[in-house]
């Protein structure tokens, strides 16, 4: 190429920070827990699981083309419920995936191929940056449906209904599971129902991405209610995973897709193209990820700590979001900051303007998204009272 790309906006964040010389620095861009010390947190069910697997001294043959089966097993069981239909009537297939980017981009991919409606993906206003290049190198048309309501900081539920009973019939919608990225902005249960409804109306297909069960609430099974309820009303949808966040295997890679089908003999169909889609790609995924994620999702012992080390990382994010509203009370801020304690999950989209957000950064040396998203697990008990400090000067 002739020309030089510009940086990730959001991956482009840390490489700034890290060039960045001031002790009081702190990144808030990259979705990435830190603990309370603002270190990478690896969780001890992940310490013990690589244990256990070391022991067992497995060797080193190709995966399947859909990977390890016992991790996609326990994968789709994590999402959809050990009692779902689906899974009884085996009319899902779930393939391992290079993290929820890998999924994300399989079924983007897959639909491109295959899907009989039209080839539009309509994304929340925002979304995930990446989900625009994902879907657009992967051949769909990108359109979108208002989402998220800068004047209140919060869900802009009539104006989601409104777009979505304008979208054409059996276009793709993509529905963020739990803890929206980057908005922290997540409809209320009775919300969800409406949604699937005027969604069944148009018969539109479901690209779930749920990226943080359990991260979001902290608790596994109330961060996939939306996308239980959804496959109770009926709607066959397809399903990205991640293990970056809640089992903190960030680098690991570690995702699943899924395609909720009408009956099993179409599961087989659709799993015999998504491994001619994935063989000239990856040909198999990496196995050392979703081997320590099945260990712990199979072994009761280390599932019960997971599901504590879970619940104490969304726990940890919580009280950073109550701290922080309470500093910027204590320097004398006259906004209402409650949508930072009422959005949920990695991210809280503080309302900040680009140049408030370019202020932070020059003078205070905080970084983060330009849509003024910060990523909540870089604050900690120690700089919060510095990061309130900042967002004080820069908003007063
Ligand atoms: C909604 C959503 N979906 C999928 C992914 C993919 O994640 P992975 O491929 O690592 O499993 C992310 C991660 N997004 C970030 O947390 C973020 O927005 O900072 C970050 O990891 C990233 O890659 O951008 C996400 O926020």
């Amino acid at each position: 190429p002739d020309m030089m790309g510009p940086p990730d906006p959001i991956l482009g964040v840390t490489e700034a920070f890290k060039r960045d010389t001031n002790p009081k620095k702190m990144n808030l861009g990259v979705g990435a827990y830190r603990d309370d010390q603002g270190k990478p947190f690896v969780l001890s069910c992940v310490r013990k699981a690589e244990a256990i697997i070391t022991s067992k001294q497995l060797d080193k043959e190709y995966l399947p083309i859909g990977g390890l089966g016992e991790f996609s097993k326990a994968c789709a069981e994590l999402a959809l419920g050990a009692d779902s239909e689906v899974l009884k009537s085996g009319r899902n297939i779930t393939v391992q995936t290079i993290s929820g980017t890998g999924s994300l981009r399989i079924g983007a991919n897959f639909l491109s191929r295959f899907h009989g409606g039209p080839l539009d993906v309509y994304l929340p206003k925002p979304s995930w940056g990446n989900h625009t290049p994902i879907f657009r190198d992967a051949g769909m048309q990108l359109k979108a449906y208002r989402y998220y309501d800068p004047s209140t900081c919060g869900f802009d539920f009539k104006g989601a209904l409104d777009d979505i009973s304008k979208i054409p019939e059996q276009s793709v919608i993509m529905l963020h599971a739990c803890a929206h990225n980057p908005t922290g902005v997540d409809p209320r249960p009775e919300q969800w129902k409406e949604i699937s409804d005027i969604v069944k109306k148009r018969n539109l297909l479901v690209f779930f991405d749920m990226a943080y069960q359990g991260f979001a609430s902290g608790d596994i099974d109330r961060d996939a209610w939306a996308v239980r309820y959804f496959i109770e009303q009926g709607h066959n949808i397809v399903l990205s995973q991640s293990f970056a966040k809640n089992m903190g295997l960030y680098g690991e890679r570690v995702g699943g897709f899924t395609v909720v089908c009408n009956d099993a003999e179409e599961a087989k169909r659709v799993e015999s193209q998504l491994k001619i889609l994935i063989r000239p790609i990856y040909s198999n995924p990496p196995m050392n990820g979703a081997r320590i994620a099945a260990t712990i999702l199979n072994t009761p012992d280390l599932r019960s700590i997971w599901l504590g080390e879970v619940h104490g990382m969304a726990n940890r994010i919580i009280k950073m979001r109550e701290q922080l509203v309470a500093g910027l009370k204590k320097e004398g801020s006259s906004h209402n900051w409650q949508h930072v304690i009422d959005q949920i999950g990695m991210f809280c989209f503080t309302g900040l303007k680009p140049e408030q957000v370019e202020r932070l950064t020059k003078e205070f040396s905080v970084y983060m998204t330009k849509d003024g998203r910060i990523s909540m697990a870089g604050v900690t008990s120690g700089n919060v009272g510095y990061l309130a400090q900042g967002i004080h000067a820069v908003t007063k």
